[in-house]
C-alpha cells in the first residue's frame, strides 16, 4: 500500500539530534517526487525521520541514511524497526568520505553537511542519475548561499527554493498558544539529462 507522508514528530523515537519537523518532511517528501523503486541517499539522516518515509515510499527501492554521530545511527536503527522499514541501510560517517559506496540515486537530500558542502555537492553530482532531484534543507544563510551559487555554477541543473516557517498553535492549560518553529530554506535542484 502506498505511504501516506506525514508521521507525527512524537511518533518517531528522539534523542539529542535534531529532527526534521513533520511539515517540513511533508514538503520535502513532495518535492522529491519519489517513485517506489526509487534509490535515495538522505545525507545528514539524523533521527532517520526523513529516511523512514522514504523509504516508506520507495518500497520496492533503496534508502542509504549517512550520518556521522553514533547517537544518530543508533535512533535511525530504532526507527526503522520501529516502523518495519527494511529497504534502509545505514552508513556511520561523514559525508563526502562516507559517499564512497553509494550507488547511483534517483533523490538525494541533504540535510547535515557541516564544513564540506562544496566537497558533498560535487560527490552527489556525480551519483545523481539523469533527471534525479536533489533537495537541501538549509537551516544556516551559508549553506542557503553556497548551494544557490553553486547551482548557478553548473548549468546541468534547474533549482527552484523556498523557505519556509511554520508556527503552530500548542495547547497550554485553555488557551491555544502560537510557537514558531525555525525557519527553513527547501531548495529543489533538478538535474536536466538534456543540456
Ligand atoms: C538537522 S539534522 C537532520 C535531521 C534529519 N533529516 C531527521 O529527520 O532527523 C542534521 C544532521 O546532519 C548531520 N551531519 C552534519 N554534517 C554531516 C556530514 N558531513 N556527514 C554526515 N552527517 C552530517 C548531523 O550530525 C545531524 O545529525
Amino acid at each position: 500500500m502506498t505511504h501516506m507522508i506525514g508521521i507525527a514528530d512524537d511518533e518517531f523515537i528522539r534523542g539529542n539530534i535534531p529532527m526534521t519537523k513533520q511539515e517540513i518532511r511533508i514538503l520535502t517528501l513532495t518535492k522529491a517526487k519519489i517513485k517506489r523503486t526509487d534509490t535515495i541517499l538522505d545525507i545528514g539522516a539524523g533521527t532517520g525521520s526523513l529516511s523512514i518515509e522514504a523509504a516508506l515510499l520507495a518500497d520496492q527501492g533503496k534508502v542509504f541514511a549517512v550520518e556521522q554521530k553514533v547517537e544518530g545511527i543508533e535512533l535511525i536503527h530504532k526507527n526503522a524497526t520501529k516502523f518495519a522499514v527494511e529497504n534502509l541501510t545505514t552508513i556511520e560517517g561523514a559525508a563526502p568520505q562516507a559517499l564512497s559506496e553509494i550507488p547511483p540515486c534517483d533523490v538525494i537530500f541533504i540535510g547535515g553537511s557541516g564544513k564540506y558542502l562544496v566537497d558533498i555537492l560535487n560527490r552527489c553530482d556525480s551519483l545523481l542519475k539523469p533527471d534525479g532531484r536533489l533537495i537541501l534543507n538549509c537551516i544556516t544563510i551559508q549553506t542557503l548561499y553556497e548551494s544557490i551559487v553553486y547551482m548557478k555554477q553548473h548549468s546541468s541543473y534547474t533549482y527552484e527554493a523556498i523557505q519556509v516557517q511554520v508556527t503552530r498553535l500548542n495547547k497550554v492549560g485553555p488557551y491555544d498558544m502560537a510557537q514558531a518553529l525555525n525557519p527553513i530554506h527547501i531548495i529543489t535542484c533538478q538535474k536536466n539529462s538534456k543540456i
